[in-house]
Parts: C-alpha cells; structure tokens; sequence
C-alpha cells in the first residue's frame, strides 16, 4: 500500500462540502476514516453526555452512509495519541487529512500533541480550514472579505464511492461499532426531548427553515415559546459539523433570491447576520484562547465569588424565580433555550448573584447541545461584563418575564406549580396571598436590590457609570446587529 490516507472526523460529522475526505480520496485509496473520543478531553471536563449522545446520532448515520458506499469509519476511546502509534505501527507512513479545530484549552493541549507526534515521525498533518474561520487572520476588514470569499466557494461533492481499509485489516484499537463509544466515561445529564443528531435531519432542519419556519425569525427571536420553531435550530447540527456553514450560506442566498416578500426577505438576512457572527466568535478564540479560562477584563474577578447552595439552586431551576427557573428547567431537558434566555441565565448568574462566571459557564457548556467554545465562552463574558466594554446590560427577569411571557404561558409550562397563580402574580409569585400553600420555593433574593448593587459594582470597578439613558438604550436595541460586533474582536 502507498502512503495510508486517514481522515480525521471532529466537529464535521458529515458527507456533505467535505474538503478533508475528498482530498484523502485523491491522494489514494483504500482510506481510513476515524473519529477518536479522548478520555482526557472528556473526563472532567464541559463536555458532557447529551454531545456524546449527539455525536453518536451523527456517526451512526455516517456509518450508514459510508457502508453505502462501500466503507467504514473506524471509532475508538483511546488518546488519539496512541491511535496514531497504532496506525502507524500497522500500516507504515500515513497522512492525516482533517478541518481545523478551534477549542478549549483541553483541545488545543491534544492537538499541539498530535502535531508534535506527527512532526516526530516526519508525517504530514493537513489542515483545512471550517466555517470561514482562518489562522492568521487579525482584522475584521479582511476576516469579512475572505469569509465571503469562502462562502462563495464552490462546495465539495458527496463521494459515489468510499473505499476504506478492511475491518479485519484495522487494529483492535478501531471499532465500527459506533455504540462502543458509550463505554466513554463522562458526565452531565442526558436530554428528555431535544433534537437527535445527524446529517439528514439538519438538512431538513435548514429547508423547513428556509422556506416556512423563518417569515418570524427576527420577530419571534426573544419569544421563549415561538423562538423555539421560528429559530433555525441549526446551532447543534453547525456545532457538530452535521452541516456545512457554507452549505446554510448559498441555500439562504438561493432562498433570498427566489422570493419576493419583503418582510421574509429581512428576516433571513437576519439570519445571514448570525452566521457571520457564528464564524467571527469562533476567530476571536483562535487569535485568543485564554477567553474560554481567564476574564479579558480581570477588574471583576475579585469582588465575584460563588455561595454554593445559590450556586446549586440556579444549576435546578430552583431560585424562586420563574422566569429564571423555567428557562433552566427548559434547558435541561432539551439542551437549547434562545438567545435572550441565554444571556438572562448568566446576566442573574454574574451581576445579580454577583458569582464569578467561569462555573457557570461550563456548566451550560455541558447543557448546551450547541456548545461551541468560541461563541459560548465569548458570549458569557460579554453578557457578564469581563471584556473590555464600559457598559453592561444587567437583566432583570421579573420585567424580561412581564414583557416576553405576558401571561405566564412558558413559565406555567415549566413550573406547574404557579399553575393557578392569577396572571397579575406569575412573575413574583411571592406577592401572592397564597404563595405560602403553593409547592414552589422562595425567591433566593430581591432582584431589585440586588441588580441595583451590582450596577453600582460595576460602575466602582471600571470606573464609569455604565446605566445607558433611555434613549441611548433605544438606540442601542434598534441597533443590536452592530452592536455584536461593535468591539474589535480582533484585538488582543
Ligand atoms: C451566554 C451565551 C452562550 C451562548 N453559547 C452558545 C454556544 O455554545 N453555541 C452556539 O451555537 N451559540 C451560543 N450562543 C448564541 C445563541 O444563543 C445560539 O446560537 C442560538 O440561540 C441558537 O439558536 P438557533 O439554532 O435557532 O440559531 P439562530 O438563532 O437561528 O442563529 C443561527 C446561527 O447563528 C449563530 N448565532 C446565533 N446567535 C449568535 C450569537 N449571539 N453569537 C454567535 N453566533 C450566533 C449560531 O451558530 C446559530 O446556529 C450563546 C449565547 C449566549 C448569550
């Protein structure tokens, strides 16, 4: 056999705009198709069951695909260290074909090991870049320009045949049986009722979104009910890999072409909008890792600390505070809640029971199914006030309750037991005369109070008076896209 040609499967469980598999496949044949699970990336670590799970639903359908067309993908919980010795050591010199990885500290430990091995042995590592996100790249202006340029590009085709080296050819360490992978030692919570992973059920996910699901996209946004069907869904199945971002851009830019409603026409680019920011959160972690550990701006992190049991009520749902507790209810069982309730979570988290935010933080990362360590780790330290910015939006959820669930309808759904509580009283159900008869905790706090002290904290610290005025404000809500991106991210 010539030089083995492995590709390496991480966040791109797919057939689809596939550079990795279809390079391997034209530098030779048979190949090797892997996906390793590291016990070091997940013992002890954010990751958590419901991604395996996710994962899983993923390979088991790559397996499907692959035996259609004549081979396998090989599976192992080993360190990819160890694989790679084992390869090496059955079939000689090999090249390794694989999509960059932008990650966690963890990650990026194992993957300078992989480097490091491969160098070692004189064997080629190629990387191909993923989702528009580029090393090298440090300002926005040209991040934007070769984002497009990759958007436009043309996408990979779905090889007819997949050739891979035989199953009894294959070390022991490899295993065709995706179920094997259930043997990882890992934590966190399975989910209930949440989206089950695979290449073909993102696709759907992207066409019912396309052409029904997204004419109230931007409308339906914050609403905790109507968000959960007029938003894409598609963060898990981009997480994983299950789709190709590029894939999403030219559909949507088909879409946008062929329709005529102006209204519908707004909300994908809405959408469109998202994408690039998905790419550009995931940049900000190549060009700076040490936002997914250590605060941008440090000035907070003493007068942060964690009081566990709080700590512990907030990980249950159990605060006392519906709009809160209903929100986390809702993302333990399925691993999604939208936007807003996102940010909600951690503003209450950080400013109003002032915790420090990296426990919290990876304790979503676990619960979120679309888990993507640029993003996550940068969206929760914006939301907390650690990045570099003068001012910060601390949430109230009495008032985010009273605005986005006007009449209880998702909090009633979560806590059953504020289902009799009159509409006036559902998000402060304490100040109902028969709140002492009902199977629902006390708040763990006065909100008002203590949104009011952490402004006051946060203005002390960074030495300015971070409460916007009413019109700034207005200004800045009308203005949200810009104001994503408003920071230079390209900074360091
Ligand atoms: C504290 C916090 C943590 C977050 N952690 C994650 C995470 O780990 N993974 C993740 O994919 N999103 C994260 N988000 C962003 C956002 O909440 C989710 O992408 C969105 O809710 C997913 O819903 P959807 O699939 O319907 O995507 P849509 O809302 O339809 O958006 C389409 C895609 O655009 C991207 N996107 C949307 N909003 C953002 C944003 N604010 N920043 C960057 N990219 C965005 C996502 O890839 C998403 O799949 C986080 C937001 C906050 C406030």
């Amino acid at each position: 056999m010539d030089v083995l040609q492995v590709v390496w499967f991480r966040r791109d469980i797919r057939l689809h705009d596939h550079q990795p598999l279809v390079e391997a496949l034209r530098f030779g044949e048979p190949i090797l198709p892997i996906y390793i699970a590291d016990p070091s990336l997940w013992k002890d670590s954010e990751l958590s069951v419901r991604h395996l799970q996710f994962i899983m639903e993923g390979l088991t359908e790559l397996q499907e695909s692959f035996q259609k067309r004549r081979g396998t993908v090989y599976v192992s919980i080993q360190e990819m260290e160890d694989v790679l010795e084992t390869i090496y050591e059955a079939f000689g010199e090999f090249t390794i074909h694989t999509h960059e990885e932008s990650g966690t500290p963890l990650m990026n430990e194992r993957n300078m090991r992989v480097h490091k091995w491969m160098e070692s042995q004189g064997l080629q590592m190629k990387e191909y870049q993923q989702d528009g996100v580029q090393k090298g790249i440090d300002n926005s202006r040209a991040f934007k320009k070769e984002w497009n340029v990759y958007m436009d590009g043309q996408l990979f085709e779905i090889p007819e045949y997949v050739p891979t080296v035989d199953e009894d050819e294959v070390p022991s360490i490899l295993s065709s049986t995706i179920e094997k992978m259930n043997r990882l030692s890992v934590g966190g919570m399975r989910i209930k009722y949440g989206q089950q992973g695979g290449e073909s059920l993102a696709l759907e996910s992207l066409e019912t979104f396309l052409s029904e699901r997204s004419k109230r996209y931007k409308d339906d946004m914050a609403d905790p009910i109507a968000s959960s069907t007029s938003g894409s869904r598609i963060s898990p199945y981009l997480a994983w890999g299950n789709i190709s971002m590029r894939y999403i851009v030219q559909q949507t830019n088909e879409q946008l072409f062929s329709i005529e409603d102006e209204e519908h026409d707004n909300q994908l680019k809405a959408f469109l909008s998202r994408l690039f920011w998905h790419s550009t959160y995931k940049q900000w972690l190549v060009g700076n890792p040490s936002i997914a550990y250590e605060s941008i701006d440090t000035a907070l992190d003493d007068v942060r600390k964690i009081d566990i049991e709080v700590y512990q009520k907030w990980c249950d749902g159990e605060t006392g505070i519906p709009m809160i507790d209903a929100a986390m209810r809702l993302l333990l069982k399925t691993g999604w809640i939208n936007n807003q309730l996102r940010a909600m979570l951690i503003s209450f988290a950080c400013h109003t029971l002032g915790m420090e935010w990296r426990r919290p933080a990876d304790y979503l990362a676990g619960l979120f199914l679309d888990y993507v360590p640029g993003i996550h780790y940068s969206q929760t330290q914006l939301t907390a006030g650690t990045t570099e910015s003068k001012s910060v939006k601390v949430l109230n959820p009495i008032k985010l309750g009273k605005n986005l669930d006007p009449e209880g309808t998702f909090v009633r759904r979560h806590i059953p037991a504020l289902k009799h509580v009159p509409n006036k009283y559902v998000h402060e159900p304490w100040k109902f005369h028969g709140f002492v008869h009902m199977d629902y905790g006390e708040p763990v706090l006065d909100v008002k109070e203590a949104n009011r002290r952490a402004k006051e904290i946060f203005s002390s610290v960074k030495g300015t008076n971070h409460v916007q005025t009413k019109r700034a404000q207005k200004k800045r809500n009308a203005n949200n896209e810009a104001e994503q991106l408003s920071l230079n991210l390209f900074d360091s």
